[in-house]
């Protein structure tokens, strides 16, 4: 039996197979069907067109939604929602005038996480970082990346990773899972990172690779974190093991981590909330896309990725929501993509390609998920009446989505 949505005020994001990434002025584009109706069978998306042209059989399940928009559900392509408890009294620390980096000096941060995760046990891991998915997935993420790296341990990182990978059978929608390698330096390496890196190595990353339990490496390319040398180190050893890359990189300091990541053909470069000239021409060369994540920067008051700069200069800008207890603890893409808007002056058409189609392809999920298209799987959201889909970003902070569908079925609780 087809189910087929009718009299849809706009559908959105309507594109061909062959349409799986969108970059610089092409952003700018967001086809769309006025007066729509789109059809599902056994989960994908089998057909779709105006209104004057749609044709059913009287098997056939038909639901009105006059006054209401339909797009593809959200794609978040940066996260770490796998971690333990939470950090309120390192965010009171920042009210009071701290900074992120003090906070991980006084051994807050990542450290703290790492504490607490090597505290809970892997069943209330998962426990927590389900629910937590079973939220986002009511606000509309349809697919989701989600990294270790609060193990600083190999235990901990392979105990992350397992818990990922439960969630990747039990969770409605993709998960992909990257090893976060180098996060932060443990305090038991502090004096002695090479260390810490050969383990990672030669002990982590092969067995990581070898069950199977992550589909990217990660490095927290930064200052006081892991340099050049580290990173080069570890992505050497991953890509040698056929692990492809995404970096955590320009977050504080531009200093040729987007070089780095280009010459081992990451796929994506995230944070860059500094940016120079040398990171705009190192990306043009390269098929690695730009994240940019600006609930972090909202939340630590750090600079917004110049997200025009990017485009303008012709870059496929993705958007992702970095959530996390540290420094991004909201994994709400409308959020997301209103802050797109209203501080990266993207327009809504721009931060929409780049939450759904870019944000696919920065997973590469692009060829099942990210646009309205015959074939791909049927993850895609209702609105409430609204009168356009900049309502969206521009009402900030309600939530406009009436309904998610997964797979073909209605999953809103
Ligand atoms: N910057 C590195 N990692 C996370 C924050 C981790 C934390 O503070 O717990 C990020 O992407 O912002
Ligand atoms: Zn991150």
């Amino acid at each position: 039996m087809k189910t087929h949505f009718i009299n849809i005020k706009n559908l959105l994001q309507v594109r061909q197979s062959d349409d799986l990434i969108v970059s610089g002025p092409q952003m700018a584009v967001l086809p769309q069907i006025e007066n729509a109706y789109l059809s599902l069978e056994n989960g994908n998306i089998v057909d779709y067109g105006q209104m004057a042209k749609f044709n059913f059989s009287n098997q056939d399940r038909c639901i009105d939604v006059e006054g209401k928009i339909i797009l593809p559900t959200w794609v978040d392509s940066h996260t770490h929602l796998v971690y333990a408890g939470t950090r309120e009294d390192e965010f009171k620390d920042r009210i009071k005038g701290l900074s992120y980096q003090e906070i991980a000096e006084k051994g807050g941060g990542i450290l703290n996480s790492a504490e607490k995760l090597q505290n809970a046990s892997k069943d209330e891991l998962f426990d927590q970082s389900f629910k937590r998915l079973q939220n986002l997935i009511q606000l509309g993420t349809g697919a989701i990346e989600i990294k270790s790296g609060y193990g600083l341990t190999h235990e901990g990182e392979i105990k992350m990773l397992e818990v990922i990978q439960k969630l990747k059978r039990h969770s409605p929608i993709p998960v992909k899972a990257t090893y976060l390698a180098a996060h932060a330096l443990p305090i038991a390496y502090k004096n002695n990172k090479r260390a810490y890196i050969d383990e990672i190595i030669n002990k982590t990353l092969p067995e990581v690779v070898k069950r199977n339990l992550a589909d990217y490496v990660d490095v927290f390319c930064e200052k006081g974190y892991f340099d050049l040398a580290d990173t080069e180190r570890i992505l050497k050893a991953a890509k040698t093991l056929g692990l492809k890359a995404k970096i955590h990189v320009n977050q504080f300091n531009a200093f040729g981590g987007v070089q780095k990541a280009v010459d081992f053909d990451a796929l994506s470069v995230d944070h860059l909330e500094e940016l120079i000239e040398d990171d705009i021409s190192a990306l043009q060369a390269s098929k690695t896309l730009p994240v940019a994540l600006p609930g972090c920067s909202f939340f630590l008051g750090i600079p917004y990725t110049a997200a025009r700069k990017l485009i303008d200069n012709n870059l496929a800008l993705t958007l992702a929501s970095d959530y996390n207890p540290g420094s991004a603890p909201s994994g709400n893409m409308n959020f997301i993509v209103a802050l797109a808007c209203i501080k990266m002056n993207m327009t809504p058409e721009e931060a929409i390609n780049a939450a759904t189609l870019n944000a696919a392809h920065a997973i590469e999920l692009s060829d099942t998920l990210g646009s309205i298209c015959k074939g791909k799987k049927a993850n895609f959201m209702i609105t409430k009446p609204i009168n356009s889909f900049s309502f969206i970003p521009y009402a900030f902070g309600e939530n406009h989505i009436e309904q998610v569908w997964i797979n073909g079925k209605n999953i809103t609780s």
